[in-house]
């Protein structure tokens, strides 16, 4: 059995497509597959308590491993040192985990625990990935690059400080439900959909509900979906009350069947996660992206320009997204059904939907290329040396035993 550690979480941005590889490798090791007669495949996830993970990865019954780390950025330069010491902390912790594991390869998505199991891994000789969905790698992928075997991007300018031979352009690893959905476009009724991203987004919160009453006031017959947030419904659905159009508003926290939503729907207006952005893409509809402003980097604004480039969305930065100016781009998607198909095209030539599948196939062919080698390969690389010239494994079982 080959046992694969991904590790990271935090958002639904984050603990999705570490899912969709988990989802992608199982598949693969299962009976039936080509990959079978090199054996079974476990999935590990390591994640902290303070990320969705929990809800997530508990709900569907994998097996989460929690390590104890603290955020390194936005606690300022004492929430960093804090943070710093933590992952320092958690290392010596997240190597016996690795060990007990008996894990392969390693694949961080960064997040909090992404950093400390990945150099863990590292410093076992234990062949360490990265996957990064935005433009620009997060802080703690940064941190990994020069220890990789592998770097999973998106975007081609991410490849910028990396090594070429590792890096790898397969794009987000999505769900198995996204895949192109046909797209009707026709005069009438609109449907909208408004995605604030795993958390919701309260600048959409307080904005669409004042639009979609101007759209209806000027006679337009659009209905909309709009998710808000945990906790966040009853102050939005008493918006559209107060607005007197609830009854052409759905206002839901959360939706569980995301790639249903978007293939429902004939506009989209959402945040631009990286996630979002290519679901968005992989299914085909049209968007008007608001990306959140103060994302590291502001990687939201250049997820969201990677689309608007080819045609198939409009990126509205924060401080020009009023009720009125998103009223008016909905009222012009509206009288246009022809542009609408024309934007759902161009954002399919963006969707990626067998990232997961290419993400998966790498990893385990990794996994076991490295099962294959001594281990004094990685260790001659900058791992940790050989004990006496057996393989760490055989060391760590010895231990064990
Ligand atoms: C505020 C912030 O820093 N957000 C970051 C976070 O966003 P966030 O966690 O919002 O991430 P994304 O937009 O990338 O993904 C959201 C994920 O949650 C799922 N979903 C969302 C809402 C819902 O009701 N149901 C549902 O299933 C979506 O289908 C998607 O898979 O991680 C992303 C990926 O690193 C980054 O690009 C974002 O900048």
């Amino acid at each position: 059995m080959t046992t694969i550690v991904i590790a990271g979480g935090g958002t639904g941005g984050h603990v999705f497509p570490m899912v969709a590889v988990g989802d992608a490798l199982r598949a693969m090791g299962s009976a039936g597959s080509a990959e079978r007669a090199a054996g079974e495949v476990r999935v590990v996830y390591v994640g902290t308590a303070r990320g969705i993970e929990v809800q997530v990865m508990g709900g569907r019954g994998d097996t989460l491993e929690l390590l104890e780390i603290l955020p390194l950025r936005g606690g300022g330069a004492r929430g960093f040192a804090r943070g710093a010491a933590a992952a320092a902390r958690a290392l010596p912790e997240a190597r016996r985990l690795i060990q007990r594991l008996d894990a392969r390869a390693v694949l961080s998505l960064g997040g909090y625990a992404g950093g400390p199991a990945a150099l863990a891994a590292r410093s076992l000789g234990i062949p360490i990935t990265i996957l990064e969905p935005n433009s620009v790698l997060g802080l703690s992928n940064r941190l990994l690059v020069p220890f990789v075997a592998r770097a999973y991007i998106n975007f081609p300018e991410t490849a910028r400080g990396l090594r070429a031979s590792t890096v790898r352009r397969f794009g987000v690893p999505l769900r198995r439900a996204f895949s192109r959905a046909p797209y009707g476009a026709r005069a009438g009724k609109l449907s909208l959909l408004v995605l604030g991203g795993s958390q919701g987004a309260v600048a959409l919160n307080q904005t669409l509900p004042r639009a979609l009453a101007r759209c209806r006031a000027d006679g337009l017959d659009v209905e909309i979906v709009h998710q808000t947030g945990k906790a966040r419904e009853a102050e939005v659905r008493a918006l559209y009350a107060e607005l007197g159009i609830e009854a052409h508003a759905r206002v839901v926290p959360f939706i569980d069947d995301i790639a249903a939503a978007l293939a429902a729907a004939d506009v989209v207006v959402a945040r631009s996660g990286a996630s979002t952005v290519a679901e968005l893409c992989a299914v085909g509809r049209p968007a008007i992206l608001i990306p959140y402003p103060f994302a590291a980097d502001d990687h939201q604004m250049k997820n969201a320009r990677s689309v608007e480039r080819v045609g198939g969305a409009l990126a509205l930065a924060q401080s020009e997204a009023s009720e009125a100016r998103i009223a008016q781009e909905i009222a012009a998607l509206a009288g246009d059904p022809g542009r609408r198909e024309r934007m759902a095209e161009a954002a399919a030539t963006l969707g990626a939907p067998d990232a997961a599948q290419r993400v998966a196939e790498d990893l385990l062919a990794l996994a076991r290329a490295a099962e294959e080698r001594p281990r004094a390969w990685f260790a001659g690389r900058g791992g940790r040396e050989d004990r006496g010239g057996r393989s760490e494994r055989a060391a760590v079982a010895e231990e064990r035993a």
